[in-house]
C-alpha cells in the first residue's frame, strides 16, 4: 500500500468571462446535494432561471476579486498544498469539486505516482451535504469506476478539534490586535434549513430552534448548524470574548426558501442601526478567501455597514496558507500516514 492525500476545495470558474462562470455555476448548481429538488425542478430552476441571469452578475463580482495568478480560492489552495507537501513525505494532491481541477484528475495524478491508499481532506471545517458529502460521494463513484484498486478514507469535519480552534483563534487575535471593534460577527456560509433536516441521522433531533444544537445528540456529527455554533463557542472561549460582544450569522443565501438565520447582511445592517460604530467579521466556514469573503463580506458587507452609519468594518482573513494552519494539516496527514 502506498499512501497519498487529496485536498479538496469547492472550485472556481476558469476565468471571469461570463461564459466560464455560466459553465461553472451550471455544474455546481445542478449538483443534487446543492440544489436538492427533483431533477425536473432543478433543470427548470437552474437552466431555466438562474443561469440566464446570475452568470453576468457573478462574473462582475469575480472580476473585482480576481488575482493576476487566477481565482484566489484556487491560488490559495495551491499555496497550502505546496506548504503541506514540504512538511510531509507522501504525495499531496489538490482537486476541486467543481470546475477544471476535478477530483478524477486529482485521483489520476495520485494513481500515476503509485498511490493506492488515499486520504481525502475536504477543506471545510464543518460538515454539510453541499460540501463534504458531495465530495465524498463523488470521489467514491470515481474510485469505483476508474480506480477499483484504490482505497479511500476521509478526514472528519474538524470544526471542534482543539488544534484547529487554537490556530483559528490565534489568527483572529493577531489580525484584530490593533483594531478597535465593539462586536465580532462570526459569519458562516448559509444552507437551506431543509438541508439540516435531511442530514439529521436521527430524523427527529434537528428542530432548528434555540436549543436543539445545544442538546447533545448523535445528529450533530452531520449537523452543519450545530458545528458552526460550536466553532463560534470554542473560539469565544479561547479568546475570552464577553457574552454579547460576539454573535453568529449565515451569509450567501440563494432563492426564496428559508436558509439558516440570522442572515449576515441583515445582521450587519441591524448592528449599524443599533449604534455600533466599529465591527469585525470572521468567516470560519471558509479556510481559503474566495468570492464569498472578499466580495460579499469585505466589499458588500462594508458598504451595508457604512450606509447605516457604521464607521470601521474589519474583516479577518481566512486561514489561507498561514504557517500554523499548514502545520496542523501536515500533522493530520503525518498521523494518518504513520498508521499501519
Ligand atoms: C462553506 C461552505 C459552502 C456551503 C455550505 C455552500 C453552499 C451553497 N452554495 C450555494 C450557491 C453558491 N455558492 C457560491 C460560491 C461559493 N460557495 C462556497 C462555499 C459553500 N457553499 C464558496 C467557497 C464559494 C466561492 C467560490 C469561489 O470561486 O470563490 C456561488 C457562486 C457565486 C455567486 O454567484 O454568488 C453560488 C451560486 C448554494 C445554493 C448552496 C447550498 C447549500
Ligand atoms: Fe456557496
Ligand atoms: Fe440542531
Amino acid at each position: 500500500m502506498s499512501k497519498g492525500v487529496l485536498l479538496v476545495n469547492l472550485g472556481s470558474p476558469d476565468s471571469t468571462n461570463p461564459k466560464d462562470v455560466k459553465k461553472y455555476l451550471g455544474e455546481f448548481l445542478m449538483d443534487p446535494r446543492v440544489i436538492d429538488v427533483p431533477l425536473w425542478a432543478r433543470i427548470l430552476l437552474v437552466k431555466g432561471i438562474i443561469l440566464n441571469t446570475r452568470p453576468k452578475k457573478s462574473a462582475a463580482a469575480y472580476e473585482k476579486i480576481w488575482w493576476e495568478e487566477g481565482s484566489p480560492l484556487i491560488v490559495i489552495s495551491e499555496r497550502l498544498q505546496q506548504k503541506v507537501s514540504e512538511k510531509t513525505s507522501i504525495p499531496i494532491g489538490l482537486a476541486m469539486r467543481y470546475g477544471s481541477m476535478n477530483i478524477k484528475k486529482g485521483l489520476q495524478e495520485l494513481h500515476d505516482q503509485g498511490v493506492t491508499d488515499v486520504l481525502i481532506i475536504p477543506l471545510y471545517p464543518q460538515f454539510a451535504m453541499a460540501t463534504t458529502e458531495t465530495i465524498l460521494v463523488l470521489a467514491e463513484e470515481i474510485r469505483a469506476a476508474h480506480f477499483p484498486d484504490m482505497t479511500l478514507s476521509d478526514l472528519p469535519a474538524f470544526y471542534n478539534k482543539p488544534e484547529y480552534i487554537e490556530v483559528l483563534s490565534k489568527s483572529i487575535a493577531e489580525s484584530l490586535k490593533d483594531k478597535n471593534y465593539e462586536h465580532l460577527l462570526f459569519s458562516y456560509h448559509g444552507v437551506p434549513e431543509r438541508h439540516i433536516r435531511k442530514s439529521d441521522i436521527t430524523k427527529s433531533h434537528c428542530k432548528i430552534d434555540g436549543s436543539c444544537c445545544n442538546t447533545p445528540s448523535k445528529a450533530h456529527q452531520f449537523c452543519y448548524r450545530h458545528q458552526c455554533l460550536k466553532t463560534t463557542e470554542e473560539v469565544a472561549k479561547k479568546l475570552n470574548l464577553k457574552e454579547g460582544s460576539y454573535s453568529t450569522s449565515f451569509q450567501s443565501r440563494l432563492g426564496f426558501d428559508p436558509w439558516l438565520q440570522p442572515y449576515t447582511d441583515r445582521t450587519i445592517e441591524r448592528m449599524g442601526k443599533s449604534g455600533i460604530k466599529n465591527m469585525a467579521i470572521v468567516t470560519p466556514a471558509f479556510v481559503s478567501d474566495c468570492l464569498e469573503t472578499l466580495e460579499e463580506i469585505a466589499m458588500e458587507g462594508e458598504e451595508i455597514f457604512h450606509e447605516v452609519g457604521g464607521d470601521t468594518f474589519t474583516t479577518v482573513p481566512c486561514l489561507n496558507d498561514n504557517e500554523d494552519w499548514a502545520q496542523i494539516v501536515s500533522n493530520w496527514v503525518n498521523e494518518w500516514s504513520d498508521q499501519k
